[in-house]
């Protein structure tokens, strides 16, 4: 009898662990689900906060999954699939950037109102990504985190962790460093005030420390936050007003209304008998320098077989290690572009096909045709299609840019030229071309432009950069005139 009353001790506790394992791993498999909602795939990660999550799970709930499941007999296999820390101080950056850029508060992202039918983040969310940014020492953005999970924070937080006075305690560094000691010191007075805090000495001690150092900020407003300055500041402010314009109201293109533009049917080159039969529907969007924009200049077809190749080519990259011919946990970030040739499919080669006959420009020199997808937050800051290294500069430099849009992007994700005080909105179908180089072969400054944030949605873009060499009958060297039409 004795030693069966130990066997059935035993037994309970066995029950019991077991029971408790298997209701954590049903709690984390339900907070799984319902994040996961009900939408397409596409749909639903068009949304960045969604993105987040998802890069959340793979470093949060499915660690805890893969530990709960540590004993049964066979577990299923999904190691590889875990993501490290980075990827969620590089989703909070990207949060971040989006927040920047489009001015829009953190709490706005966590309240679902910063685009369209959003989703929510929690508190712990809101935290989580104040936190990697903290680790990171963005403090700016830190504060601003900080600030949303404490808007957000059930009352009372007896049972949640953080709690209420380690966000204070988190936001109040986050101020102090973002320059701001006089809210730092009220917000850690605000702890002391509660009397919750693990570690009041600590918090004593900070209190003493910030006051230590205010006398000379006596007047700051109290939220007062600047944001750390950029390295090209006015171009900085150029590129996000003009990324602005396609936070909402999608019809306003440009904020430079000078030239007088004009839409066209082009009949194409001579001897273009094809453009002849079936004109290109072409948007002037600048005449100095020359931009245009064609429509439907893709099929629907063509660009399903793009994506996918663009696809299958960005997968390889980052999974499959060429050295061992195996799939490989890449540490390094997922690279965004892919690079077709024409033998990689006969789509390939009729569309560079089709690029040429519309500018008139020979495409032997030209580059492969890249394939770019944006990622969570995805931008290209501004820059020039040309280089202007020293050596490139008498060596076949980009002569111009056909750049072609895969996806309408929903909101953000547009093309800005900061010179030009234009933004182009990602249309599906659609491809700009401008020339990087005037006719006397020196660089366009006026062509420096700059992907904008994708805010919702997905972004596909595909670039051909056409070369000098080639096209020397085509596009003679002038020494005093510019590009004014598609063939100059
Ligand atoms: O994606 C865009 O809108 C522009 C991309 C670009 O400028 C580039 O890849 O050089
Ligand atoms: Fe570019």
């Amino acid at each position: 009898m004795e030693e069966e009353e130990i066997l059935i001790e035993e037994i309970s506790d066995y029950l019991s662990s077991e029971i408790h394992r298997l209701d954590k791993l049903k709690t984390v498999i339900s907070t799984i689900q319902s994040e996961r909602g009900s939408s397409s795939y596409q749909d639903h990660l068009s949304h960045p906060v969604n993105q987040y999550r998802l890069i959340r799970r793979f470093t949060k709930e499915w660690v805890d999954i893969n530990r709960l499941l540590e004993n049964p007999e066979n577990p299923p296999e999904f190691e590889e699939l875990l993501l490290n820390h980075d990827e969620i101080t590089g989703a909070a950056q990207a949060l971040s950037r989006l927040s920047d850029v489009y001015q829009i508060e953190p709490i706005h992202f966590a309240t679902g109102n910063a685009t369209r039918n959003a989703p929510q983040l929690s508190f712990e969310d809101s935290f989580k990504i104040g936190n990697a940014l903290y680790n990171k020492q963005e403090y700016y953005h830190c504060t601003k985190w900080m600030r949303a999970a404490r808007a957000l924070i059930p009352q009372p937080d007896n049972t949640v962790f953080p709690k209420y006075s380690d966000l204070l305690d988190y936001e109040a560094f986050c101020s102090s460093h973002s320059g701001n000691t006089p809210r730092a010191l009220a917000l850690t007075e605000e702890i002391l005030k509660r009397n919750d805090h693990s570690e009041p000495e600590r918090i004593e001690s900070n209190w003493r420390y910030y006051q230590s150092k205010i006398s000379d900020f006596d007047s700051f407003p109290n939220d007062y936050l600047e944001r750390p300055s950029h390295y090209n500041p006015e171009e900085r402010q150029r590129y996000e007003e003009l990324c602005q314009l396609g936070y909402d109201n999608e019809n306003i293109l440009r904020d430079n209304n000078d030239d007088e533009l004009s839409c066209y049917f082009f009949k194409g080159h001579e001897n273009d008998f094809f453009s002849r039969l079936g004109p290109w529907k072409v948007e002037e969007i600048a005449k100095k320098p020359y931009v245009v924009r064609f429509y439907e200049i893709l099929y629907e077809d063509e660009i399903d077989a793009l994506e996918r190749l663009g696809e299958e080519k960005l997968a390889r990259a980052t999974v499959f290690d060429p050295a061992t011919h195996k799939l490989v946990n890449a540490d390094y970030r997922v690279s965004k572009s892919a690079w077709l040739k024409d033998e990689d499919s006969k789509i390939v080669a009729t569309y560079n096909r089709r690029i040429s006959r519309l500018t008139g420009l020979d495409l032997e020199y030209a580059e492969q045709l890249q394939m770019s997808n944006y990622g969570i937050g995805g931008q290209y800051e501004p820059h020039f299609d040309y280089s202007r290294r020293e050596w490139d500069i008498y060596n076949n430099r980009r002569i111009a840019t056909w750049l072609s849009y895969l996806t309408t992007v929903e909101q953000g994700g547009g093309t800005v030229f900061t010179e030009l005080g234009l933004h182009i909105r990602s249309i599906k179908g659609s491809a700009v071309f401008w020339y990087n180089l005037l006719p006397n072969g020196s660089g366009d400054e006026r062509t420096r432009h700059a992907a904008c944030p994708v805010l919702r949605g997905n972004k596909w873009v595909s670039n051909k950069w056409i070369h000098e060499f080639g096209n020397e009958w085509n596009r003679r060297c002038r020494l005093d005139e510019e590009a004014d039409n598609l063939f100059l």
